[in-house]
C-alpha cells in the first residue's frame, strides 16, 4: 500500500471533526472522497499532509510513519496537496506561481554554506524550464505571463495541480478539482488526471460533483459526520441506500 490511514481522529475543542477514520491508497490508484458538507473531508486531507496532524491514529506513506511529520517533510517523501491558489499569488504570473511552489534549494544550501552565485543560477534556469514543461502539459503555456488572478476557475485548478507538479509528487491529494469549473475544463482536468496516473502518481479526489467524481475514481469513499459511510466502487457506493439517505433522500 502508498498510503494507509489507521483509526485517524482530528478533534476541534472535543468535537471531533473525524472520527476514528481508517482508509488505504494502492499504488496508481484514484480514490474519491466524497461526503456531506462538514462531514470531515478537508480535515481529513489535512491530518494526511499534516497540517492539522492525527490527535489519534497513526499515519504511513510508503513505508514511513508521517504520523507527526511536518507537511514539508511528508512533500519530500512525495505526497502533496493541492491548495487554491493563495490571495498573495494573484499577482503573480501562471509561471511564478509554479516557480513560488518549487521547493527552495538556496535557503537549504546557505545553511550547509555550499551554495554558489552560479549553481543558484543554473538551479533557477533548470526550475523555469520545469516549470515551462508543467505548463505545456496543463495547457497553460499561452497563459504563461497572465496574472494568476485574472484567470478562470478551471484554470485556476490547473495552476493549482501545476504548483504541486513542482514538488515531483508520488501522490497528490486534490481538494475540489471541479468546484467553480465549467463542464469543458472539469474533463479537462480528468484527462490530465488520468494522464498522471498513467505515468504512476496516485491521487485521493475530495469532490461534491458526484457524477465526475464518478467517471473519475477506480474506487470511492463517501463520509458522514467525522467518519466513513461507505467504500467500495464508486456505482455501487452512490447507490447504497446510507449515501442516498446522508444526501438527505435525493437521487444521488
Ligand atoms: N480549525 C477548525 N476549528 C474548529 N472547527 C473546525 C476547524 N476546521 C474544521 N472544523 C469543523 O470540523 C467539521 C469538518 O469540517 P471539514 O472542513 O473537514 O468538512 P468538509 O467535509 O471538508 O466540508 P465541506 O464539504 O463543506 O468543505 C466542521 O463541522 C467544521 O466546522
Amino acid at each position: 500500500m502508498m498510503l494507509t490511514v489507521n483509526s485517524v481522529t482530528r478533534q476541534f475543542g472535543g468535537f471531533r471533526a473525524v472520527d476514528g477514520v481508517s482508509l488505504q491508497l494502492a499504488d496508481k490508484e484514484i480514490l474519491g472522497i466524497a461526503g456531506t458538507n462538514g462531514a470531515g473531508k478537508s480535515t481529513l486531507f489535512a491530518a494526511i499532509a499534516g497540517q492539522q496532524p492525527a490527535d489519534e491514529g497513526s499515519i504511513q506513506f510508503e513505508g514511513h510513519d508521517i504520523t507527526r511529520m511536518a507537511p514539508y517533510r511528508r512533500a519530500r517523501l512525495g505526497l502533496v496537496r493541492t491548495f487554491q491558489v493563495p490571495r498573495e499569488f494573484k499577482s503573480l504570473t501562471v509561471h511564478e506561481n509554479l516557480m513560488v511552489a518549487a521547493p527552495n534549494p538556496a535557503g537549504e544550501r546557505l545553511f550547509n554554506g555550499i551554495l554558489s552565485t552560479r549553481s543558484l543560477r543554473n538551479h533557477e534556469v533548470e526550475l523555469a524550464r520545469k516549470a515551462d514543461g508543467i505548463l505545456q502539459f496543463l495547457n497553460l503555456a499561452r497563459v504563461r505571463d497572465v496574472k494568476a488572478g485574472g484567470l478562470s476557475g478551471g484554470q485556476k485548478k490547473l495552476v493549482e495541480l501545476g504548483r504541486v507538479l513542482m514538488l515531483d509528487p508520488r501522490c497528490i491529494l486534490l481538494d475540489e478539482p471541479f468546484a467553480g469549473v465549467n463542464p469543458v475544463l472539469i474533463e479537462e482536468i480528468c484527462e490530465r488526471v488520468r494522464q498522471l496516473n498513467a505515468q504512476g502518481i496516485a491521487f485521493i479526489v475530495i469532490e461534491h460533483h458526484l457524477q465526475a467524481l464518478k467517471a473519475l475514481s477506480n474506487r470511492m469513499i463517501v463520509m458522514d459526520r467525522g467518519r466513513i459511510l461507505a467504500e467500495g466502487d464508486p456505482h455501487s457506493v452512490l447507490d447504497d441506500p446510507r449515501v442516498q439517505e446522508a444526501y438527505m433522500g435525493g437521487v444521488v
